[in-house]
């Protein structure tokens, strides 16, 4: 997809005529690698060849708006009252950016009310919009200590009208929406209607989840402490399968559409022998399918470790005739409901070895709700920090159907249209998948699996 500026503007409310609370301390600020003034930008391709491609003057080329602290602003924080939702599964580090978002708003904007809404977008029907509570600084000092959200979250969808009622008649001047894909789609469509209405109420998206599935974003906030967390899983195992005649160890971590967290966890744990992700088909029977690879290192070595993302291998449910293991239809929020394919490797693998005189002492564990509900570790404390930073001054500044991101280390503002353009997925022929076959040195196919370019194809 070749992008072009006009796809990377982003909307504002209007013209921004109030002095910000920062503009002392920015006066004497020039533009340098580390903050830039209204106007610059930060490039959305970093090698010389992909820029040279464009054959663009430099203030043609494709690039996105940094975030930070402008000296003017669009609200008059006298007059603001913010809301904050966190909406979807939970994610390291939902606390830190409420906290976050809350004591900037307050601490330096001197915003006086600040909602949040309970339940994800439940907290926006009329049945709930007075459950609203009051975010003060006194609060929510200590929330950043605990894993999920003050707030609550959930899935499913709600009226776009009736959301945008609940905004109007609660006061909102700012939203912050923290959510993952879905989050960022109910931001969009909640923006329209806003739109639509010709309301001056800004949306902010901060987007989360553990499997880092988004784009534009170097890597989502809670996904560091989410795969070191996944990593004891993958050591305990691995202890667990040497010490048994025949160990297999498999560990399922989560990972709907892209297998982030089952890469780099088996990179930290260094311990797996095969990790299978969304990304690359795998079959499972054949003279190079998995279960012969299983058996090749249960019989060299006398145990196995597998690290599967729990979107692996969905195509083989049906294409075996094999049981579904829960999977088919929908969630609420309309997210393919997956197979279970940690059960069916357990299943498949434990018929195969014993099948061939083999008989395994199986060591699976799905680890997935205590990797993502533990608290941020301290490298994404500061980042939910710096986002959430990112997120006000965006806001106050009159930005709107906007999110704010990390790209290429930069702090940026992405318009939303963006944000929800596509998925974010481990490239087969990118260095990361490359770095897991060289520890693994597991092939670059399991068995006669179609290949990428074949399936899309097909589709
Ligand atoms: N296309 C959409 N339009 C409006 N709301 C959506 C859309 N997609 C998802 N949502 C809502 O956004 C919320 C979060 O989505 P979900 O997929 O559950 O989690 P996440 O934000 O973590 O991806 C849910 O309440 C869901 O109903
Ligand atoms: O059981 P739940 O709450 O529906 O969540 C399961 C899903 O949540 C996730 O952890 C994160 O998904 P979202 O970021 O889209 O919420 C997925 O990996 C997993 O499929
Ligand atoms: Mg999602």
């Amino acid at each position: 997809m070749t992008l072009h500026l006009d796809d990377l503007r982003v909307r504002r409310l209007g013209e921004c005529r109030y002095d910000s609370p920062f503009s002392e301390m920015l006066s004497t600020k020039q533009t340098s690698p580390h903050y830039v003034a209204e106007g610059d930008r930060v490039l959305l391709e970093d090698t010389v060849s992909m820029l040279a491609e464009h054959s663009l003057p430099p203030g043609r080329v494709p690039s996105f708006e940094a975030a930070g602290p402008r000296r003017k602003i669009y609200f008059d924080p006298a007059r603001v009252t913010a809301g904050i939702i966190t909406c979807g599964g939970l994610c390291p580090g939902l606390n830190n950016v409420i906290r976050g978002l809350v004591q900037e708003l307050t601490v330096h904007y001197k915003v006086k009310r600040i909602l949040g809404f309970r339940n994800g977008l439940q907290g926006l029907t009329a049945e709930h919009r007075n459950d609203a509570i009051e975010l003060t600084p006194d609060r929510v000092r200590d929330i950043h200590n605990a894993g999920g959200t003050i707030l609550g979250s959930s899935r499913g969808g709600q009226d776009a009208d009736e959301m945008v009622d609940s905004l109007v008649l609660r006061g909102i001047n700012i939203l912050f929406v923290i959510g993952g894909d879905g989050g960022m789609r109910a931001a969009t469509f909640l923006s329209k209607a806003i739109r639509a209405r010709g309301l001056d109420i800004a949306v902010i998206g901060v987007p989360k989840t553990i499997d880092n599935d988004l784009p534009f974003t170097d890597q989502s906030f809670g996904f560091q402490s989410a795969f070191a967390r996944a990593t004891d899983f993958i050591s305990s195992v691995s202890i667990e399968a040497a010490a048994s005649p025949n160990g297999v160890g498999i560990v399922k971590l989560m990972g709907r559409h892209s297998g982030f967290i089952a890469s780099y966890a088996a990179l930290a744990a260094n311990a797996a022998d095969i990790v299978l992700i969304p990304e690359i088909p795998f079959a499972l029977g054949g003279a190079d399918g998995l279960l012969a690879h299983v058996e090749q290192h249960v019989r060299s070595k006398g145990f196995v470790v597998i690290v599967v993302a729990e979107g692996a291998g969905q195509d083989l449910f049906e294409e075996h005739g094999l049981p579904q293991h829960n999977g088919r239809g929908t969630d609420a929020s309309g997210n393919v409901k997956l197979g279970n394919i940690g059960e069916l490797l357990k299943e498949s693998i434990t018929a195969h070895l014993t099948a061939v005189g083999l008989a395994p002492a199986m060591r699976y564990i799905d680890p997935s709700y205590a990797v993502r509900s533990i608290a941020a570790n301290a490298y994404d404390s500061v980042y939910c920090l710096r986002l959430a930073h990112a997120a006000v001054h965006a806001a106050m500044a009159g930005r709107t159907e906007a999110a704010v991101a990390r790209w290429r280390r930069r702090f940026v503002h992405v318009p939303l249209s963006l944000m929800t353009s596509r998925g974010n997925q481990v490239d087969p022929d990118g260095d990361l998948w490359m770095s897991v076959l060289e520890t693994t040195c597991q092939p670059a196919r399991f068995g006669s699996a179609p290949d990428r370019g074949e399936l899309n194809r097909a589709s």
